[in-house]
């Protein structure tokens, strides 16, 4: 396929000037200004170069996850209160309910609407609510009503039953009674499986989540989020927790929830199969199977996919480093835009810090000013084989010993890495935030999945319809530098239920995909 087209007409010293031909049109060459950290953050959008060309990463990320600013801005002010972006699929109608939560009566609109993903607007009218984490009933609503478009509105003396006890709240002011004191919070809860974010609380007295043991048990009940500072959005302390706690693992909820969301599962398990499906069209032509039986295909020039690449055994030491390193201060999180849009997944910086709103790299967290954790060193030297065996694979179907021109070696100084819960997504970006020295010479990024599979695109241009599919699987690397350096690529779904059971009984990683991706600044 692609592969047979270049073999036969590009040779590597070709490929090599294409190129770096490629790269000067991208206005790169006159920007490689070194390696050093010092010039991390000199890169801005407007110095990258034309916009059409460069103007993507963010923007990508935002289109498949969409701002929530602007149904909000057509409100009246005064119902903007709440906000919620649940980030799952709403399949049923929330109705107008009324209820009394304790002695008063609560005013709410609410109303959810998303593509695929959820976003839950309520505005609670100023009336003193008690506290609705206190009411079991509406938690429970809330998660019957499970995923899918919704759209409601409650009225006068509407009862919201409970769930926004971890509210989902996002553009302000919910009024509640934590025990003696009342609290003006701003919450933002987003999810797919049930993820609350609160972001900010006023200054009235207000017990904090993680003092609350109610509020902190259903938080961690609702799986996953971190919670967003006060003042500035941004990540503190109780990062999200990839795995799933023992406690967490006994909720009747937790369960409960689990075997729904099977059946919903069951669809998307078939797209995996076709995406194998075609994936076995592109096998014939590109195959190479190791001595080990390890599967090595060449996507396109400098880019490499090995299948079922890392041992289980190896899998679940990656996990259990990334959930140790996840669950310490500056952990994962997840990040977001002023705007108020989301990414849909969590993430968390070893080696360097990246920070997806200014798309900057630092040697401080954005969040908390704390360098991050190095890269465990059992990571580097994954990295570092599977870098040799693409070169060893290039090497014989280019046929070629000049394998640095199609992909050269690195040595990773920051790894991302991404959880993915089983709505998460990334839509189609280059990364190419990394020095100009470092995308003028294609170090490559080296990518691991484990957990669910995924739905990966990739293609020359930011057209999902023109991408091509690629399933990545537990255990699979992905590597793409070279002529492949700024691919378009892109996450399109997670297929759940599609992790090896040994890696989640051996784990217990939540519903969702562990990626990590590797590359030298
Ligand atoms: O999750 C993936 O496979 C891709 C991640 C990615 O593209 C990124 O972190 O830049
Ligand atoms: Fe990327």
């Amino acid at each position: 396929m692609q592969l047979g087209v270049h073999r036969t007409t590009l040779t590597a010293a070709r490929l090599s000037s294409v190129f770096r031909g490629k790269m000067m049109n991208r206005g790169l060459q006159s920007r490689a200004d070194g390696n050093s950290v010092n010039s991390k953050n000199k890169l801005t959008d407007h110095e990258q170069g034309p916009p059409q060309l460069w103007n993507t990463s963010k923007a990508g990320y935002e289109e498949e996850f969409p701002s929530l600013s602007d149904s909000v801005s057509n409100m009246p002010k005064s119902k903007r209160r709440t906000r919620i972006d649940m980030g799952t699929h709403c399949e049923q109608k929330l109705e107008k309910v009324v209820d009394n939560i304790g002695k008063s009566q609560i005013e709410a609109s609410t109303s959810i609407s998303h593509q695929d993903d959820t976003c839950l607007l309520t505005s609670f009218r100023k009336k003193p609510l008690p506290s609705y984490s206190r009411n079991p009933r509406l938690c429970q609503t809330y998660h019957e009503h499970g995923e899918g478009k919704r759209r409601s509105s409650f009225s006068q003396g509407t009862a919201i039953d409970e769930p926004f006890g971890i509210i989902c709240v996002s553009e302000k002011k919910v009024v509640d009674n934590i025990g003696k004191s009342q609290i003006e919070a701003s919450t933002s809860i987003s999810h797919q499986d049930d993820t609350c974010l609160p972001t900010s609380f006023g200054k009235k007295p207000l017990p904090s989540y993680s003092r609350n043991p109610r509020l902190r048990q259903t938080y961690h009940e609702h799986g996953e989020g971190k919670r967003m500072s006060p003042f500035s959005g941004t990540a503190i302390d109780e990062p999200f927790d990839i795995c799933i706690s023992e406690t967490e693992e006994s909720s009747p909820l937790t369960s409960a929830v689990n075997e729904k969301n099977k059946l919903k599962w069951v669809p998307k398990v078939r797209l995996a199969e076709e995406i194998e499906r075609h994936e076995n069209k592109i096998e014939k032509n590109n195959n190479i199977e190791d001595s080990v039986g390890q599967i090595g295909q060449v996507l396109r020039p400098g880019m490499v996919l090995f299948k079922s690449y890392i041992p289980l055994s190896e899998q679940v030491k990656i996990v259990n480093r990334c959930r140790e390193l996840g669950c310490g201060p500056g952990g994962f999180y997840r990040p977001g835009y002023d705007d108020g849009a989301k990414l849909r997944l969590y993430m968390m910086c070893l080696g360097l810090d990246w920070n997806p709103q200014t798309r900057k790299y630092g040697e401080r967290r954005h969040h908390d000013q704390v360098a991050p954790p190095g890269i465990p060193h059992e990571f580097t030297s994954l990295v570092r084989r599977a870098l040799d065996d693409s070169r060893t694979l290039i090497r014989r179907v280019f046929k070629t010993e000049n394998v640095e021109d199609i992909l050269p070696a690195i040595s990773p100084d920051l790894c991302i890495v991404n959880f993915y819960t089983t709505n998460g997504r990334l839509g189609l970006h280059q990364d190419r935030d990394e020095s100009p020295d470092s995308l003028l010479k294609g170090f490559p990024v080296v990518s691991i999945s484990i957990g669910d599979s995924a739905e990966f695109l990739y293609g020359d241009q930011r057209d999902v319809d023109k991408a091509n599919p690629v399933l990545l699987k537990s255990g699979d690397v992905l590597i793409f530098g070279g002529e492949s350096r700024l691919i378009f690529h892109g996450v399109k779904a997670i297929i759940p239920d599609t992790a090896p059971l040994a890696l989640l009984e051996a784990t217990k990683l939540r519903p969702g995909r562990l990626n990590l991706t590797f590359r030298q600044y």
